[in-house]
């Protein structure tokens, strides 16, 4: 185990590394041969540890929150590391740094394609394991958006003694057969690339990049389409602005990204149903109070979802925020969302 806590004391995000050489045992009954997370540590934890903020990302996010999230971390934002102690974790299986298929340190039998199947369980026992390691047993807010919201809300019934008040936001109590199918058509563009079984680290990054196209899809909008790609003439018959705005998405993404930790992580958001197991009323064990988040135009995660959760949630309240931008209005609309999470913190 390696950290050295003492540096967060700092104003400035600083990034640590959990590593574990023990087994990780999954949802699947299969292990992990070895763990490392990635996280990022920001503002200084108080005398009576009451000031941490938790962030769980979505899917191609990560944990330096101050990159995807600026409208809401950091100085005079609704969460200011002058105030709070903001903890971030790289997602087991993604890309920033943390335990995935690309991990040079995991048995050959483990990378790439072959990277076991995980779970948004198997992603909170990590969260866990360095909740463990930073002596954290109380956190202030717990927030998270999309696959974030997931975590958020499996961590919250794991743990729901130690959490002070949840943020989900355009999620879910369960992955919906659309969403599924979506992650589905996504992985069957990576799948016809045929070097996405080639065992090199590039394999399937053409079909990546198709799989962000559609991706992109769920996330946007008609109206949000027309807002940004419409042509400024009629007299085009190629060449169009959505088209080549589909492209440089996938190559954004084929950027940062790859192929086997957007196959496995889209898989994990398949996997989520919080009644897995689990007694059909178990969120009432989740007292805390809780800002439900949803966007009125999210395809993905549609607002109906978020009315479910409010409704089973025992001290909910739900805040339906208009957005032409529909699922990834939770990364643009900041500002709206800034307003209402200050709000709830002023209450609780
Ligand atoms: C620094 C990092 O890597 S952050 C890593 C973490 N990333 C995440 O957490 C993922 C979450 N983030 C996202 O999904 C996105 O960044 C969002 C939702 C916040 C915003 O999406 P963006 O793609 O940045 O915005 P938008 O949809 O408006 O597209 C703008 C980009 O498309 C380009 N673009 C717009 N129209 C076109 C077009 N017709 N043809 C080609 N390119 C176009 C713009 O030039 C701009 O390029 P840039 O990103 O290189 O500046
Ligand atoms: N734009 C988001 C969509 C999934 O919530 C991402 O890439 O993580």
């Amino acid at each position: 185990m390696s950290t050295i806590y003492s540096k967060a004391s700092l104003l400035q995000p600083t990034q640590f590394i959990f590593s574990s050489k023990s087994e990780f045992q999954l949802e699947s009954g299969k292990v992990l041969s070895s763990l490392s997370l990635a996280y990022q540590t920001w503002g200084k934890l108080n005398e009576d540890q009451s000031n941490v903020v938790w962030v769980c990302h979505a899917l191609t996010g990560n944990h330096r929150v101050q990159e995807w999230w600026g409208g809401l971390f950091g100085a005079g934002k609704c969460f200011d590391p002058a105030e709070y102690f903001i903890v971030a974790v790289n997602v087991l299986g993604s890309a920033y740094g943390s335990t995935g298929p690309l991990s040079t340190d995991l048995l050959l039998e483990e990378q790439f394609d072959s990277f076991p199947v995980l779970t948004i369980r198997d992603m909170v026992f990590g969260l866990e394991l360095v909740r463990k390691e930073l002596k954290i047993e109380w956190i202030h807010t717990l927030i998270g958006a999309s696959l974030g919201g997931q975590q958020l809300l499996e961590w919250a019934l794991l743990i729901p003694e130690k959490i002070g008040s949840i943020i989900p936001i355009a999620t879910n109590l369960k992955h919906s057969p659309f969403g599924i199918a979506f992650n589905e058509a996504q992985r069957l563009a990576i799948q016809a690339d045929s070097t996405f079984y080639s065992k090199q680290e590039n394999g399937g990054i053409e079909g990546l990049k198709a799989a962000r196209a559609i991706g992109m899809l769920s996330y946007r909008t008609y109206e949000g389409y027309k807002i940004t790609q419409s042509e400024e003439t009629d007299s085009k018959f190629d060449s169009f602005k959505a088209s080549s705005y589909q492209k440089y998405q996938g190559e954004k993404l084929a950027n940062r990204f790859n192929a086997f930790s957007y196959w496995v992580l889209s898989k994990a958001m398949d996997s989520h149903n919080v009644f897995r197991n689990r007694d059909e009323k178990v969120l009432g064990k989740c007292l805390m109070p809780a800002l439900v988040i949803g966007i009125d135009t999210d395809l993905l995660f549609p607002i109906t979802e978020q009315e479910e959760l409010t409704k089973q949630l025992p001290n909910a309240r739900l805040i339906r925020l208009k957005s032409d931008f529909g699922h990834d209005g939770f990364l643009v609309e900041t500002e709206i969302l800034a307003n209402h999470i200050t709000q709830f913190l002023k209450n609780n």
